[in-house]
């Protein structure tokens, strides 16, 4: 439904020339909701520009649907009211001056030939429906709540009923309970329309909640495209894990590969470790080992062998508590829960399990 191939965008400054979109290749199918991650300046928005076509880009092509809506080598370009695309952005651009229904209007007054005023009628109060703001036809647009403005700013997305809609960090007006709220129903209404999303974000936990699929930027290019599991589980460089969710590194060599369904070996700053995630990884050779403190438990000093060491620090987090322990040459932080009996100074076995362990090129 969505289709980016081969996306570059240079702007011109006076600094010299910013190259923000660095050869962008996305496939979204009918259906999906598709997000961008990555931080501040990674390309994201641009991209998302280029898409409703805000920006012109300086290379690539564009489809929507069946549509060519950009090509750069044939020098196509659609403008953006002739796309199929609805727009949902972080300033939510409601019309002050205007009504609720006013405002959901607006996209359906400005078409051209005219829609008949009983159809918009129609269509105003079945998007209102759908974002549960029915009776509030005739309130001024600012009298509404965040939360309630963020739904408006959607009515007027989907009442256009364009098959793709666009969002550019729609939720991050909000406080955070309302943006947790607001997550599964956004994900709800979309996939119950059957639209097809692109959703940009630096928010890792709207990307993991919301998404069937993740692309993560940095500098104007994917760095990984996966699943929201496997993106956390399997992130393939240090930038993708730590940008992520947290996560502890250490050096390591790989002592003895992973074979067939078996275990490898490992020496790392920690100690010696098992993994059983297969890699290309070889014996002897150098590498990044990588493990999330959910999956560091603690457990009594000289059991089974484990590696020993000593907790530094710790820190209560409501549902967790997290510590930092010293092991090996180095330090992991490790996340246990809050009635495990944890002390500064006291002895203890880290244990690790082989499924748990990612090992990324050093
Ligand atoms: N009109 C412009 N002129 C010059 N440089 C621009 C322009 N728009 C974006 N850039 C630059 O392009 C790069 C990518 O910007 P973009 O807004 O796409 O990033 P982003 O990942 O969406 O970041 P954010 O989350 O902060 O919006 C940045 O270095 C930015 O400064």
């Amino acid at each position: 439904m969505i289709g980016i191939d081969d996306l570059q965008v240079r702007f011109n400054t006076e600094k010299g020339v910013v190259h923000a979109v660095r050869g962008v290749t996305i496939d979204v199918a009918a259906g999906e909701f598709y997000t961008l991650l990555g931080p501040s300046g990674c390309g994201k928005t641009t991209t998302l520009r280029c898409l409703a076509g805000l920006e012109r880009p300086t290379g690539g092509r564009i489809t929507v649907g069946n549509a060519v809506v950009h090509d750069s080598g044939l020098g196509v370009s659609v403008p953006t009211h002739k796309r199929d695309i609805g727009m949902v952005f972080q300033s939510y651009a409601i019309w002050p001056h205007l009504t609720v229904f006013e405002n959901v209007a607006f996209p359906l007054r400005e078409k051209r030939p005219k829609i008949d005023e009983a159809v918009i009628r129609d269509r105003v109060a079945n998007a209102l429906e759908l974002v549960q703001l029915s009776g509030y036809e005739s309130r001024p647009a600012p009298f509404l709540s965040g939360g309630q403005q963020q739904r408006l700013a959607l009515a007027r997305a989907i009442v256009r009923e364009a098959s793709v809609v666009l969002f550019d960090e729609p939720l991050s007006n909000l406080d955070a309970k309302l943006r947790a709220e607001t997550r599964l129903e956004l994900r709800k209404l979309v996939k119950r329309l059957g639209m097809t999303a692109l959703y940009v974000t630096h928010d890792q936990t709207e990307a993991l909640t919301m998404a069937d699929r993740v692309a993560v930027m940095r500098d104007g290019e994917i760095v990984q495209e996966a699943s929201p599991v496997e993106i956390y589980m399997r992130p393939n460089s240090r930038f993708v894990a730590s940008f992520i969710g947290q996560c502890n590194f250490a050096g390591g060599t790989v002592r003895r590969a992973v074979n067939g369904s078996g275990v490898g070996q490992l020496e790392t700053e920690w100690g010696p470790m098992q993994y059983s995630v297969a890699t290309e990884a070889e014996a002897g050779e150098d590498v990044t080992v990588a493990v999330r403190p959910e999956n560091v438990r603690l457990i009594g000093p000289g059991a089974d062998g484990l590696p020993e060491g000593e907790i530094v620090e710790k820190m209560f987090l409501g549902d967790c508590v997290e510590c930092r322990v010293s092991v090996g040459t180095a330090h992991i932080f490790a996340r246990v829960h809050p009635s495990q009996a944890v002390e500064v100074g006291q002895r203890i076995g880290v244990d690790i399990r082989p499924e748990d362990v990612a090992l990324l090129s050093a």
